[in-house]
């Protein structure tokens, strides 16, 4: 559960050359997951960040001075709300943030009145209707990696199924091996590395939204429905309480040296949430970089290199117009026990905890034994960060966790269900977790 396993852990209250994490100027989009004000709650949350203007006052007004004042005091006041940071690798334009109607005041200009940097001239309607997700085939301008498109070619039998029973051809049930069309596997080497952008989207879908990407830092041995469940709750919440779109997710399994009981080797535990995330979802993607780190790396870390990727080398994403770029939100989804344990001494940093929440965010799901939202009141430095934090309720309770299923995997008994059958299969194949040590008691108290 915490990084004191790892051999060279130091406690980071006690370690003075504790490595850096990056300066906040360096990450651009650091407004708070909440509106933040009460009253931002009354407003839509479909309403377009920067004001809309009726048809009827373009078409009527579009050269009268009363209609520019009207909109510049709005747009003055949307502002506010969402406040800029000086920090962004751009800022909103009108153009970027316009509502779905925004061709209708394409004539219109109010650079006239100090708002020097919107320009609704400019035709952001063009693209108006398209989706952009990005489609598996096409891969970033950044991403060298392959994808491997492997149709399967020889029906050979799978020798676990076919031992009893009917032989089963891969015709019939994929190899596990193979990479379904479009999908970047990772390396199982820093050298070769390179970072998963097959699912992130290049350009935003939304004119009215922040641009959002969520990582889930865990051991993930082995990934649980339950884990690939805490993606699609955060989804949910994120559309249905904030400003964000959700531009892409990550997996980033722990590296072999968190020394956790159980821990299967890094390369497994990668390739276990890459089936996982293959098979049985769209938008979900694994990122080996923390698992192939020589030591262990710390979590305020591990969002750094997220931010790394996407803001720093990737300049961040299109927006919908396609006019600039947006610097991205990285948040780090977690379920409740993670985050109690950034109460528990020695295992935190506080500027990491300062750097995480006030700098990043987090994405909370609420788990049996953890009362996340008392511990939030009662943590000083979670509490000031509050508005970057966002609790997710689980509304059909599920509290699958990867100790139970590998002490079912010991003794023997069915984890069907449990996780995805491709997951199964490589465990099987592999032959993980039969052997393990871990004590029962330790298992049982999960
Ligand atoms: N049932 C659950 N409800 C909410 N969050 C969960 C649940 N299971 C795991 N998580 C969260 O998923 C992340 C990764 O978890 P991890 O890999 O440690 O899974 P785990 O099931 O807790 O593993 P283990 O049993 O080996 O400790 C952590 O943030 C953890 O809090
Ligand atoms: N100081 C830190 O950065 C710190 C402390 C505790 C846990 N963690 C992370 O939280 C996750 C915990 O995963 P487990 O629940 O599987 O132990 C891991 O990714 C681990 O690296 C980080």
């Amino acid at each position: 559960m915490d990084p004191t396993h790892a051999p060279d852990f130091q406690p980071p209250s006690t370690n003075p050359e504790i490595e850096p994490t990056l300066p906040p100027t360096l990450i651009p989009n650091r407004r708070p997951i909440q509106p933040p004000v009460l009253a931002d709650y009354l407003n839509a949350l479909d309403k377009p960040i920067e004001p809309s203007v009726s048809k009827h006052r373009l078409e009527n007004k579009n050269n009268s001075s009363s209609c520019i004042n009207i909109n510049s005091n709005n747009i003055k006041h949307m502002k506010h709300k969402i406040p800029k940071q000086p920090t962004e690798l751009e800022p909103f334009s009108s153009s970027d943030e316009g509502d779905d109607n925004s061709n209708q005041r394409s004539n219109i200009n109010i650079n006239n009145n100090n708002n020097s940097n919107i320009d609704l001239i400019e035709d952001s309607l063009l693209i108006d209707s398209e989706s952009i997700i990005s489609s598996p085939k096409v891969q970033s301008q950044h991403d060298d990696s392959i994808s491997i498109p492997t149709p399967p070619t020889n029906h050979r039998t799978h020798s676990f199924l076919s031992d009893k029973g009917p032989k089963v051809h891969s015709y019939q049930i994929a190899d596990l091996e193979e990479v379904p069309h479009g999908i970047q596997r990772q390396s199982k080497n820093l050298k070769d590395y390179s970072f998963p952008s097959h699912r992130l989207k290049q350009q935003m879908t939304t004119s009215n939204k922040f641009p959002l990407v969520i990582v889930a830092c865990g051991s993930f041995s082995p990934i649980t429905y339950l884990h690939l469940r805490m993606f699609e709750m955060a989804l949910d919440a994120i559309r249905e309480q904030t400003r964000f779109e959700v531009i892409g997710a990550y997996f980033s399994p722990v590296s072999d040296n968190y020394r956790k009981p159980g821990l299967a080797s890094a390369h497994h535990r990668v390739r276990m949430c890459e089936l996982a995330c293959e098979r049985t979802s769209s938008w979900l993607m694994v990122d080996a970089w923390e698992s192939l780190q020589p030591k262990y790396t710390r979590t305020a870390l591990v969002l750094d290199h997220f931010n790394e990727e996407i803001n720093i080398k990737r300049n961040g994403i299109l927006s919908k117009n396609g006019n600039s770029r947006l610097g991205v939100k990285i948040m780090l989804l977690a379920g409740g026990d993670l985050i109690e344990s950034m109460g528990e001494p020695n295992v935190w940093a506080e500027q990491d905890l300062q750097h995480i929440l006030g700098n990043y965010g987090c994405l909370i799901v609420e788990r049996t034994g953890s009362d996340v939202r008392s511990f939030l009141l009662s943590h000083d430095i979670m509490y000031e960060h509050r508005k970057n934090i966002l609790v997710i309720k689980q509304l059909i309770y599920n509290d699958i966790s990867s100790t139970k299923v590998r002490l079912f995997l010991r003794r023997n008994m069915s984890v069907q269900y449990l996780l995805p059958n491709s997951v199964i299969r490589y465990i099987q194949e592999h032959g993980l977790y039969v052997d393990e040590k871990e004590p029962v008691k330790l298992v049982l108290n999960k």
